[in-house]
Parts: C-alpha cells; sequence; structure tokens
C-alpha cells in the first residue's frame, strides 16, 4: 500500500490541457454528471466543464435521475446533453438511485474514457477534468482514477475544516481498512468525482444506489489490482451536505454493497431508524435496494441480439 500511495497518487497535478489533448489521441471522453433535483448547483457544475467540451471532452452528458424539479433544463441551458433515466435501456423498468443512473450512462454514451462529477458541487474547479483524466491518458495500466479534497463540512466554513465526509470517515474507511487493507491508501474512497476505463465500467456489476463508488473501487482492486488504481488531488470540495438521517440510509447502502462484495450476499434490506414525534420515539423503516445491476457488457449483447431477431 506504501508503495502505491508513494507512486499512485498526485498531490499537485500539473499536466495542462494541451498535453492532455496530445496523449489522449484519437480517444474519446464523456463527461457524466448524474443528478436527481439539483437544480440550484447543475448549472455551475455543466459550466465548469464546458470550456473543455470539444477540446478535451467529446461529450458533456447529465443523466437525470428522475428529477421533479427543473434541473433537466437547467442543464441543456448551461450546454449539457439531458438523458432521462428512462430514455436508454427500454426493456428495463428504472431502478430509484445514483448506482441507476451510472450504469444507464454507459448506454447513453460513447467515450474510451468516462469522468464523473457529482451535480451538487459547489464552486467546482475547471481542472477536476483534467487532473482525473491525466492518469488515465499518459499511463497504460490505471482503469480507475479517484479525486481527493479537503471537505469542508458547512458551505459556511473555514478555510481549515475538514470535518466533512462524514460516512467516508466514519464507516468507509474503517470498513475498507477491516476488509480490504490493501485500498487503506485511497482518501476518498467515497468521493463522486473520478474517472474510469470504458472497458473496465462495462466489465462489472453496479451497485444500486449509493453503494456503486464502494463496488467499482472494490472490483477495480479485484481484478486489476492497486496498479489499476491511481487518485489526484483535486483541492476542495463543497457540496450541499445532508442530514445524518439520510447519510444512515447511505451508509447501510454502502455497507451491503461492500459485504455483497465480500462473501455475505445481500439483495434488499429493512432498515429501521428512529424520530422522535411528540415525545416518543417511533420507528421509521426504509427499504434499502442492495441488487446489482449486471455488467453493462451483457446487456449491450444482449440487446443487439434481441434488435437482431425476426
Ligand atoms: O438517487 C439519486 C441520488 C443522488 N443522485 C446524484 O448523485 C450525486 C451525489 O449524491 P449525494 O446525495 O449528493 O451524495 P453525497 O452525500 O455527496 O455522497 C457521497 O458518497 C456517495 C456514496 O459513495 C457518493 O455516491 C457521492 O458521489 C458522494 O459525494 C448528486 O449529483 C445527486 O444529484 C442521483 O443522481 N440519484
Ligand atoms: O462522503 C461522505 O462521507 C458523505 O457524502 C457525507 O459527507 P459530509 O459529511 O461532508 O456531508
Amino acid at each position: 500500500m506504501a508503495a502505491w500511495l508513494a507512486e499512485r497518487t498526485w498531490q499537485s497535478p500539473e499536466w495542462t490541457v494541451e498535453e492532455l489533448v496530445r496523449a489522449k489521441g484519437s480517444r474519446t471522453v464523456s463527461v457524466v454528471l448524474p443528478a436527481l433535483d439539483e437544480e440550484r448547483t447543475v448549472g455551475g457544475v455543466v459550466a465548469a466543464v464546458r470550456p473543455l467540451l470539444g477540446v478535451l471532452v467529446d461529450e458533456l452528458v447529465v443523466v437525470d435521475s428522475g428529477s421533479t424539479d427543473d434541473t433537466a433544463a437547467v442543464a441543456a441551458r448551461a450546454g449539457a446533453r439531458v438523458v432521462r433515466r428512462s430514455d436508454v435501456l427500454a426493456d428495463w423498468a428504472p431502478r430509484p438511485g445514483k448506482g441507476e443512473v451510472l450504469w444507464r450512462s454507459l448506454a447513453a454514451t460513447d467515450g474510451d474514457l468516462l469522468v464523473f462529477l457529482d451535480s451538487d458541487l459547489v464552486e467546482p474547479e475547471p481542472g477536476f477534468v483534467p487532473a482525473l483524466l491525466g492518469p488515465l491518458l499518459t499511463l497504460p495500466d490505471p482503469v480507475l482514477v479517484k479525486g481527493f479534497y479537503r471537505r469542508p463540512l458547512r458551505l459556511e466554513s473555514t478555510e481549515a475544516d475538514t470535518g466533512g465526509g462524514r460516512v467516508t470517515e466514519l464507516m468507509a474507511r474503517p470498513l475498507l481498512a477491516a476488509l480490504r487493507p490493501e485500498l487503506s491508501g485511497v482518501i476518498q474512497p467515497l468521493g463522486g468525482e473520478y474517472a474510469a476505463r470504458r472497458d473496465f465500467l462495462e466489465s462489472v456489476p453496479f451497485a444500486a444506489g449509493y453503494g456503486v463508488e464502494i463496488g467499482l473501487l472494490l472490483d477495480a482492486h479485484q481484478h486489476h489490482g492497486l496498479a489499476g488504481l491511481a487518485q489526484v488531488n483535486l483541492g476542495v470540495r463543497k457540496h450541499r451536505n445532508r442530514s445524518l438521517r439520510q447519510l444512515g440510509v447511505m451508509a447501510r447502502q454502502i455497507l451491503g454493497t461492500a459485504l455483497n462484495r465480500s462473501g455475505w450476499p445481500q439483495h434488499t434490506s429493512e432498515f429501521t431508524q428512529f424520530t422522535q414525534v411528540a415525545g416518543e420515539w417511533l420507528p421509521d423503516v426504509t427499504e434499502v435496494l442492495l441488487a446489482d445491476r449486471p455488467p453493462m457488457r451483457e446487456v449491450l449483447v444482449r440487446e443487439r441480439l434481441a434488435t437482431r431477431a425476426p
């Protein structure tokens, strides 16, 4: 792990866009933003990537996860192509959650490399995309490049605040240390800003909901070893923070995916939390979906066969 950390961690990524365009050659890049009700922030994230379109980036797609606000219109106005989750894979009824739209994005785009960025980022940096692409474009072995950053807990936090990433620090990193200690050098295992090779992404299952990042990390390591992973410093990341209660459900989903990848299969789970109503503590049960979607390569082969059938 120490050797990987030294060799595959870029503390100050310095690739220029020109260098990366040269290294890219004939390969293509799709940038994908999953979005559920992000009308306030999605335009800013699209605007941060838009200047790279036609230069380093070949397509910029917002995959809408069933928003009921103005996310799709705002994203389109800012210059992204908007894909609704029901626009692709018509035979697969959409499921809720982030993993579902990332999985569908593989069928909605055709870049050789994909970059995922969350659309709730506040003050996103234009340098995120070039930095994430650097290791994929300049080295032969990485298949997955994770971003890392300082994470303030609140948008209004001071410069020194590092209190964010509660699920990351209190669950995901301890869990990896127990289940897959080789991955202890990954600074932000859950981060939503990462880049990957399409051939890798199409070869693995996609976990439901918020399990998708830990699933991809564990699978990249399982199939490609530490050499398949890299991480780059993206500076500071601010986002819309969720409540502790919402993070509890997220943590259950991430735990389910990690256990699925470790020989304890789980497909759904009832997760009970408690709320105090008029002095009484009442249970509140959430059905947590833990089932994976199959590798997209298999799905596309089946789709092609179906369209060829008489
Ligand atoms: O059903 C959903 C839920 C979320 N999102 C989008 O996914 C992104 C991240 O979702 P968010 O709820 O903001 O997650 P975080 O609280 O930021 O959780 C962190 O940890 C998660 C678990 O690894 C990752 O999925 C996130 O990217 C990462 O930022 C945002 O753009 C959302 O709009 C969807 O598209 N569909
Ligand atoms: O990545 C995480 O740990 C969760 O998104 C929570 O992040 P926060 O504590 O910064 O809200």
